[in-house]
């Protein structure tokens, strides 16, 4: 090969040719760097006769300046590369890009210097000194690291460093992840466990694409089943991934492998350190990393050789990525294990409709877990009418409600709320004059956080300290608090049950695997007595001593009605509901609601999982809705308002028109402004038969778009604001 075509990593530009030099041995997949103009760019040596180029004179071609030194990324990988890009009308600069995702991983220092106690004492000793050197005895890392482990500042250890009681050490990167061991502890499996877990390692070693819904009820064992796969790839030196869609997850989830392994998974996600990602990402590329544990980017890592993916909560909203390249985790796993020719198990209590069609209709295998492991039963579950029990003013739990979660308190059982609302209060207005405190960048209020002192946009991020007066009138001290946030309600047990420990679990409060670790510790030493959480505590906790479970609100999630809306509430509510009575003791559910009649609340109350599906199946199909038509949402943004709303005038002015496709709008989005964007909105809905994807292309492609205006495309959209 002496006339190659690179996919270059910057979308602004095409695919581009280069020579190779003669000394230079290159393949499809290898990445290079090539000249361009004055400076070099990245790329991946593509497939001949795969991506559209322009054909210089071979005379003037640029000679590629150097191979980097990582192995070539597979034939699998690349066609999974130009899959999404395809189905996902994105770049396929940028979802290579996902794939070399660890920069650093591609050159850099191999070497990094960590630090650790000398054995000497420091010239002169403070308190502080003291406590470091107490608390970094074993210890080894980064100095902040040691800065956080020790509780104290990095100056105080840098102090100990310039005086010789801390020493610098050299650390190889690349150090191997110690080996797990597919037999280090083999649990017995109940007798439908094995015959699941039979299903999968049969399928890991029969070596061929095979997708499974593993659908098992809350507390069933599917973690443990999956691991007997997951145990088999490893016997045969291939690798896993598995997907958990949150970090505050992982814990849980490296505590349990590590005592069926005998050592730590590899992990994967967005708070790992620079030098950890590198480490991480050359031993995916190499091979060497066994079981990869992460977030929905590690799907587009380089594996040497992948024997299973697991997709754990396969159902969960986190694994479609709204920003960037805008793809569903969950499905393009599904094409990675059919490019890569290997079994995916996509595993849930509560599946996707669109998964439990693809099981009903034979396009994935389903495997069942109907009962509980060891015996404990599914929780009783009731509801409580908020028409009829009204909380007292300005309170949110009902006589119910507060009656069980005494009754636990005095047994030392544990209780958990769930309401779904960061922060103390959605809403915060002025007692005088009535003003609303509202994002400045974007059409949403800012939500007051008390624990932080914060009035804070969840869109956009901006956080502003609560002012002392109204800002319209001026009036002093005269903001009101609407509506209940976890907060507030954790404020109301505190007053209502003074004695009970609370914690609030949020994103705020459990954002990194530190955070989430401690919680998770507490909870188990039974040093809190009432959990007050969001989604993030709805599902994969484990807490056997957790026997109550409130829901406050269960009507919030219908609220606005999109598409999903019953779908994600039945699978919330069932979540966390599923977190009650795992262990000996029975659980018990209730849930406060406003519309006890509601089908998916009365399919909740009846535990009718079954009757609920196939009504929402039935709306679906009249809908035109996924699984049986198919959704795209289009956004055009400006910072100029009426740049944008031009811009979609002009765009819908030469809209397609074809049979089996609608297209709806452009109307102003519900967030009509999002980080200082004025956004626009199509709605296009499809029959499956329409070439949904390459309409759009062509119809978008056409389009002169001005320099401040950004078009945005979601296939299969999960957010409709
Ligand atoms: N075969 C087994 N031997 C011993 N313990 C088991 C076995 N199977 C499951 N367990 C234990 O039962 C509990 C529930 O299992 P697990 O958390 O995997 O359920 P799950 O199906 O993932 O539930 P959820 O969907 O609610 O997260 C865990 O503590 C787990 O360790
Ligand atoms: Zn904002």
């Amino acid at each position: 090969m002496n006339r190659v075509r690179i996919l270059v990593l910057n979308a602004a530009l095409g695919p581009l040719d280069y020579s190779v030099p003669g000394d230079m041995a290159v393949e499809p997949g290898s990445v290079v760097i090539a000249p361009l103009g004055p400076r070099t760019v990245t790329g991946i040596v593509w497939d001949d006769g795969r991506l559209p180029g322009n054909d210089v004179p071979a005379s003037k071609l640029r000679p590629l300046r150097e191979i980097v030194p990582v192995p070539p990324l597979a034939a699998p990988l690349r066609r999974l590369i130009e899959w999404t890009a395809d189905y996902y009308c994105a770049h396929l600069a940028s979802v290579a890009r996902m794939v070399l995702s660890s920069g650093g991983a591609l050159g850099g220092p191999t070497v990094t210097t960590e630090y650790r106690l000398s054995g000497g004492a420091p010239e002169r000793m403070t308190a502080q000194r003291e406590q470091a050197i107490a608390a970094l005895e074993g210890e080894q890392g980064t100095i902040r690291e040691l800065a956080a482990i020790a509780g104290v500042s990095e100056g105080v250890l840098r102090g100990l460093v310039n005086q010789g009681a801390i020493e610098p050490v050299s650390v190889s990167i690349d150090r191997p992840y110690p080996p797990a061991n597919a037999d280090y502890h083999q649990p017995s499996l109940s007798d439908d466990q094995m015959a699941v877990a039979k299903e999968l390692v049969d399928a890991v070693n029969a070596r061929g694409f095979a997708p499974f819904l593993l659908d098992g009820v809350t507390g069933s064992g599917k973690t443990e089943t999956y691991f007997e796969p997951v145990a088999q790839a490893i016997r045969m030196g291939r690798q896993v991934l598995v997907l958990l869609p949150e970090i505050a997850l992982t814990e849980n989830f490296l505590a349990r492998f590590e005592q069926r392994f005998g050592a730590a998974p590899v992990q994967w996600h967005s708070s790992l350190k620079s030098t950890e990602r590198r480490r991480a990402w050359r031993a995916i590329a190499s091979g060497d990393a066994q079981v990869v544990v992460g977030a929905r980017s590690a799907l587009f890592l380089p594996y040497a050789d992948l024997g299973l993916i697991v997709v754990d909560e396969a159902h969960e909203v986190s694994f479609k990525q709204d920003d960037g390249v805008r793809y569903n985790a969950r499905d393009v796993s599904v094409m990675r294990a059919r490019f890569e020719e290997i079994p995916v198990v996509l595993a849930s209590a509560t599946p996707a409709l669109e998964s439990l069609h693809m099981a009903n209709s034979g396009t994935y295998r389903k495997l069942e877990l109907p009962s509980r492991f060891g015996g404990a039963e599914l929780p009783a579950i009731h509801l409580v009418d908020l028409t009829r029990e009204k909380p007292a003013s300005g309170r949110w739990l009902a006589a119910p409600l507060i009656e069980r979660l005494e009754e636990r308190l005095v047994a030392g059982e544990q209780s958990l709320l769930f309401l779904n609302r960061r922060g103390y209060a959605p809403l915060t207005l002025c007692r005088n004059c009535g003003h609303r405190f509202q994002c400045p960048n974007c059409s949403a209020w800012l939500v007051e956080h008390r624990l932080s002192a914060r009035l804070a946009c969840h869109h956009c991020g901006l956080e502003t300290r609560p002012p002392d007066a109204c800002p319209e009138c001026g009036e002093g001290d005269c903001l009101v608090a609407c509506g209940p946030g976890v907060e507030r309600i954790a404020d109301e047990v505190a007053e209502l049950l003074p004695e009970a420990r609370v914690a609030v679990a949020t994103s705020d409060t459990l954002g990194s695997p530190e955070r989430a670790a401690r919680f998770i510790a507490e909870v188990e030493a039974r040093a809190i007595d009432v959990i007050v959480g969001t989604q993030l505590v709805t599902k994969g906790f484990h807490f056997p001593e957790l026997t109550l479970v409130g829901v406050v609100d269960a009507d919030l999630g219908l609220e606005g009605g999109d598409l999903r809306a019953a779908e994600r509430t039945y699978q919330q509510v069932a979540q966390v509901a599923g977190r009650a009575g795992r262990g000996a003791k029975p659980g018990e559910v209730l849930i406060q609601t406003r519309h006890p009649d509601a089908p998916v609340i009365a399919a909740l109350a009846d535990g009718d999982r079954d009757a609920f599906y196939a009504a929402e199946t039935e709306a679906r199909r009249d809908a035109g809705a996924p699984p049986f038509g198919r959704w795209a949402a289009i956004i055009i943004s400006a910072e100029d308002e009426r740049e944008a709303r031009e811009a979609s005038v002009r765009l819908g002015d030469t809209r397609p028109s074809a049979s089996d496709l609608m297209i709806l709008g452009p109307a102003p989005a519900p967030l009509a402004l999002l980080r200082g964007r004025y956004r626009y909105r199509f709605l296009v809905n499809a029959r499956r038969s329409a070439n949904l994807q390459d309409t759009l292309r062509d119809w978008l492609g056409r389009q002169e778009v001005p320099p401040g205006v950004r078009i945005g495309v979601d296939i299969d959209p999960y957010s409709f604001v």
